[in-house]
């Protein structure tokens, strides 16, 4: 179903999944009625910024950027539906977006390219597939994704993420040290903001909602940023909604 700017992605027995053209991020992902993804209310869907939280599309660079605002394009402007949502013969539902290259991307990086996004709503799972074309082979390019995510959880502190252990990484304001993770289990208990490299391909996190355990699988991506701006960073962010 589409409302508007939104792409819903419905599974039945409460479990659906909601996309915003806007930067084609996933902005409620919901299992057995029960909403797996934190975004603002104080959040902007207007177009003048990137919505804040869900699962936001990086490209085509992560972090601050010379040509453009941070972590690039991609999540700031609209995105069109290529395909669906189509219901498949198991169940599941996808729709697949797709952004173009225009005047306005060409502007800030003038490259010739067409990313589709596919986002499949399965039982108690989403799958995401990413396709990055460039539409001019004489000017190759390189380019930086990123599915930004921000999850809701009852209590941070209580999260256990594992699968980042001996991986090296480097702290997102000192990136020039690297160190490498001697736990385990990582917890979160303050302000962190890493970018860990080679990660395996599968990594955990327990105590999500209803204390579920999350597991992240991904191909052909190598690098996690892991990213808590804890209080004194929350306040700073206005769009988050949590100033004073
Ligand atoms: O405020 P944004 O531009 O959405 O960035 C939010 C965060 O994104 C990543 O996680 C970076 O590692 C952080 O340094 C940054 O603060």
């Amino acid at each position: 179903m589409i409302y508007g700017n939104q792409i819903v992605l419905n599974r039945g027995n409460y479990t659906s999944c909601s996309i915003n053209i806007l930067g084609a991020t996933v902005t409620s992902w919901r299992i057995y009625h029960k909403e797996q993804l934190f975004v603002s209310r104080e959040s902007h869907f207007s177009g003048l910024s990137h919505i804040r939280g869900g699962i936001s599309f990086v490209f085509p660079h992560f972090g601050p950027w010379c040509m453009g605002s941070r972590h690039g394009f991609a999540r700031n402007i609209a995105w069109s539906l290529e395909q669906g949502p189509e219901k498949l013969e198991n169940g599941d539902v996808f729709a697949m977006l797709s952004l173009d290259r225009d005047d306005y991307t060409d502007s800030l990086w003038n490259y010739k390219f067409k990313l589709m996004y596919k986002i499949t709503l399965c039982e108690q799972k989403l799958i995401f597939n990413i396709y990055v074309e460039n539409t001019c082979e004489n000017f190759p390019f390189e380019f930086e994704i990123l599915q930004h995510s921000l999850f809701k959880v009852p209590d941070v502190r209580k999260c256990e993420i594992i699968g980042l252990r001996n991986c090296s990484f480097k702290k997102a304001v000192k990136q020039d040290e690297t160190e490498v993770e001697d736990r385990e289990i990582v917890n979160i208990s303050a302000r962190i903001d890493r970018i860990y490299a080679k990660v395996p391909r599968e990594i955990t996190v327990s105590n999500m909602m209803d204390g579920g355990t999350l597991k992240i699988t991904r191909k052909n991506t190598y690098d996690v940023n892991l990213w808590n701006p804890w209080v004194a960073e929350t306040k700073q962010i206005k769009d988050l909604g949590m100033i004073g």
